[in-house]
């Protein structure tokens, strides 16, 4: 039995799975919300057992170590643990590959830091409280921007000085690489075709958001960029923006970092609409909030236009899949998105669209030209699998 912990530390959540990768199902699923703030949560699941706490913790140090004593309380045990895995954000260009932790590897980490200040931080304070319980196992890394390293110059690179570029290593690194690779899979397993004969968009819409293209299992184009903040309308964060926005906003008195933090925590859904859950969108919508119902318009615009260009890069699309938290389950998002596509031979099936399941499942009719599918993703397995790969189990 090689159990692996994996930590999957977000910029203010931490979610974790011990998991025997040949059984499948994960023994132990948990997650702690909130951190930072004045009330945080830990919600831990073992067995048919579920345990709920609320406690301030003001960072992922305290978090990781409460997660610790969840599971000393409550189990199960850590002790048969042969390995821990940590999402990892941004790897820059030195990191292509899932990568055993040193201290040369943490050092680099923190030098990457700067290209993924919400994410990064987070990740390496996991690493370091997770290597204190678990000093004697190996601990692996894995990068959501691996994926993406296959990705042709012409799409990684950015139309600015290439003396800029090249010294400061500025291109586009794409993220929730692990995500866009497992689900493109699964895609190709419930279309029970080899994912060589498939060219497939992935959405993966979560707090944060980015959509794939991927040619025969490569990745061939993906929506965030230098940092997770280009692309997709997200929770808080606002995607696309004229680059020209930032000089302009500096000029009427913001200083760059309150442009930064406008962008990255004041936008998105947020920005628009005061909601970043989607859930609660739907609410306001419903109610007839008229800032909520144009927000999600804004969101739907920025995807399907995503979409349009995807399907021109790929030459033509088999399938368009969803994922994460909105992709899986928010119809009223998936269904203006795909009814909006019906000029390029989508159709959806309105009642598939509605059916809440965890299951992977199809939601386009017999007649739509591309199949568009629901797939849940489902990081931890394949970071445990990674974690199995490098240290050679
Ligand atoms: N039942 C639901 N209906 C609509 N949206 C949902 C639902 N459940 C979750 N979401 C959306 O999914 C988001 C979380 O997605 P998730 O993939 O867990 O994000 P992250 O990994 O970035 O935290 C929430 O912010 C919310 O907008
Ligand atoms: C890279 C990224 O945006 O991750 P998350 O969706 O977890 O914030
Ligand atoms: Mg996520």
């Amino acid at each position: 039995m090689s159990q692996i912990l994996l930590l999957n530390c977000g910029s203010s959540s931490i979610k974790y799975q011990l998991l025997d990768p040949a059984q499948g199902s994960p023994q132990a699923v948990g997650i702690v919300q909130r951190i930072g703030q004045p009330m945080s949560t830990i919600d831990h699941e073992a067995g048919d057992a579920e345990y709920h706490d609320e406690e301030p913790f003001a960072d992922h140090t305290e978090a990781v170590a409460r997660v610790v004593r969840m599971f000393d309380e409550h189990g199960p045990s850590l002790d048969t643990v042969v390995a821990v895995g940590h999402r990892t954000v941004h790897g820059g260009s030195t990191f292509v590959e899932s990568t055993l932790i040193d201290d040369e590897v943490i050092a680099h980490l923190e030098e990457l830091s700067e290209l993924a200040p919400l994410h990064n931080p987070p990740a390496l304070a996991g690493i370091r409280a997770a290597q204190k319980v678990l000093p004697d196992v190996p601990h692996v890394a894995i990068f959501d921007t691996a994926f993406f390293s296959t990705l042709p110059a012409e799409a990684y690179t950015y139309a600015i000085d290439r003396q800029v570029t090249e010294r400061l290593g500025v291109r586009k690194y794409g993220f929730h690489g692990t995500s866009h690779s497992y689900v493109s899979k699964e895609a190709a397993k419930f279309l029970d075709r080899p994912i060589e004969d498939l060219k497939i968009i992935v959405c993966h819409l979560g707090n944060g958001a980015s959509i794939s293209a991927v040619d025969g299992g490569v990745a061939v184009e993906t929506s965030m960029g230098l940092t997770p903040l280009q692309g997709l309308v997200m929770g808080t964060r606002s995607g696309d923006v004229d680059p020209g926005l930032h000089k302009y906003l500096v000029r009427k008195g913001m200083t760059i970092d309150d442009v930064d933090t406008l962008l990255n925590k004041q936008s998105g859904m947020a920005g628009l609409c005061g909601y970043t859950d989607m859930r609660d969108v739907a609410t306001q919508i419903h109610a007839g909030n008229e800032e909520a119902k144009l927000a999600l318009d804004v969101y739907v615009h920025r995807l399907i236009s995503y979409i349009g260009s995807y399907i021109a890069v790929l030459g033509g699309v088999d399938a368009l899949v969803f994922t994460a938290g909105i992709g899986e389950n928010a119809a009223h998002v998936r269904g203006p998105a795909v009814r909006r596509l019906a000029g390029l031979g989508f159709e959806l099936d309105e009642e598939a669209n509605k059916v809440r399941s965890k299951q992977a499942r199809e939601i386009s009719t017999p007649e739509s030209k591309v199949r568009v599918l629901v797939i849940p993703t489902n990081e931890e397995l394949a970071m445990a699998q990674e974690t199995l790969q490098v240290i050679g189990a």
